[in-house]
């Protein structure tokens, strides 16, 4: 159910009600929702380097880009919801938020033992990622920003990882291949943002292959462990497409440009112990021990003081958010031109009618 009017101002004077301080990057979110829900996108200046408050407001507004005003509003009240549980308007809101996070069959969240778990659960399509599992993703990780846990997984049901993006995203939608292009970049750009804002540790547990945006979206977590039996594809070439979740500037930077050629443009697969040399995994383990290894690890680590680390890693993602979500934006526009290419729809044309695979 969209938020009407009166649910946006209702969650305005929540906010006023909050009892503790949610923080500068919640804050930050919650200005650039309103702005966005009341004016529309961006269309100030940008403030100079020392106005450092203005500045991380400007880049907080225009990191929305063209969300549209509804979806900004629903994202407000969402938000405010998910940060007021006690009060009764907001305790629905967040029973509602986390009822429909946890509905989706293809997404799965669990929190135990201080460990946010989001688990892509779609094996007989080898967890490709749906239209819908790309917004239930965006919500799980609202929450998970403001949950108990100190630390948010990754991690696939099955044999695959994921598959990357679900083809049939573009051949089933109702309007038509403009119309999901037009669709896709909306909900990209804002998938890879919550990725690039996520405030706590992020770590992938890779039990399989990896395609496409499954692993694009590595150079954005904090620590990626793999089972040996995982790979990582991106066949963009391959399927008339382009680079994103911001792999054309991390890729780069962390493997060099000779190495990020050879898997963004020709497509080459990696092993997992390819890609740990490459820096783009942290360590793999045998798949006979990975899960009760990496658990271990991960239980361990989630005992850390939780601030301490948010603290880590906002000093480190600092350095870069501003790049990221121009990097974020830029493949964004590109792709939604690729997607209506012929090469792109021939790839997925033979996909489709079983003529291709990778
Ligand atoms: C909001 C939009 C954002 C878009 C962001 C841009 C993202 C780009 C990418 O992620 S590009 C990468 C896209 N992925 C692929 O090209 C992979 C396509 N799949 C395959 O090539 C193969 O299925 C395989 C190599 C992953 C696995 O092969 P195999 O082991 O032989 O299994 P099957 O092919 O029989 O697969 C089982 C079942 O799953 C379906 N399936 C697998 N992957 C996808 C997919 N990505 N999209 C749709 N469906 C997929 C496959 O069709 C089979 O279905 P069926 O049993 O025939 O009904």
């Amino acid at each position: 159910m969209r938020a009407s009017q009166q649910d946006f101002e209702n969650a305005m004077n929540q906010v006023k009600l909050l009892k503790q301080d949610p923080g500068n990057q919640v804050k930050l979110k919650l200005y650039a929702l309103y702005k966005q829900a009341t004016d529309g996108p961006c269309n100030m200046p940008k403030p100079g380097v020392f106005d450092l408050v203005n500045k991380a407001k400007w880049e907080a507004w225009n990191s929305l880009g063209s969300l549209p005003k509804e979806t900004a509003r629903q994202n407000y009240v969402d938000l405010v919801s998910s940060l007021s549980p006690s009060a009764e308007a907001s305790s629905q809101g967040k029973h509602e938020a986390d009822e429909k996070a946890q509905k989706s069959k293809d997404i799965v969240v669990t929190s135990e033992d201080g460990i946010t778990k989001i688990v892509l659960n779609r094996p007989t399509k080898k967890n490709a990622l749906t239209f819908e599992m790309y917004q239930d993703i965006i919500l799980a990780l609202k929450n998970a920003s403001t949950d108990n846990s100190a630390i948010t997984v990754f991690t696939g049901t099955g044999d695959y990882y994921c598959s990357g993006n679900d083809l049939t995203n573009f051949t089933s939608a109702a309007g038509g291949m403009e119309e999901a292009a037009s669709k896709g970049a909306v909900v990209l750009r804002e998938f890879v943002n919550s990725f690039i804002d996520f405030p706590k540790p992020l770590v992938a547990v890779v039990n399989g292959p990896a395609v496409g945006i499954a692993v694009t979206l590595l150079g954005l977590f904090d620590a990626v462990y793999a089972s040996d039996k995982a790979t990582f594809h991106t066949p963009f070439s391959h399927l008339g497409q382009s680079p994103e979740a911001c792999s054309s500037y991390t890729f780069p930077k962390i493997m060099g440009s000779a190495k990020a050629t050879e898997m963004l443009l020709f497509g080459k697969k990696l092993t997992a112990r390819e890609a740990w040399a490459q820096g783009l995994v942290s360590e793999v383990f045998p798949d006979s021990t990975f899960e009760k290894e990496v658990w271990t690890r991960l239980k361990g680590y989630a005992k850390l003081p939780p601030n301490s680390m948010r603290i880590s890693k906002e000093l480190i993602r600092n350095n870069e958010k501003e790049k990221l979500h121009a990097v974020n934006a830029e493949e964004c526009t590109t792709l939604k031109a690729k997607w209506l290419s012929e090469e792109c729809i021939n790839a997925i044309m033979n996909f489709v009618s079983r003529k291709a695979k990778l």
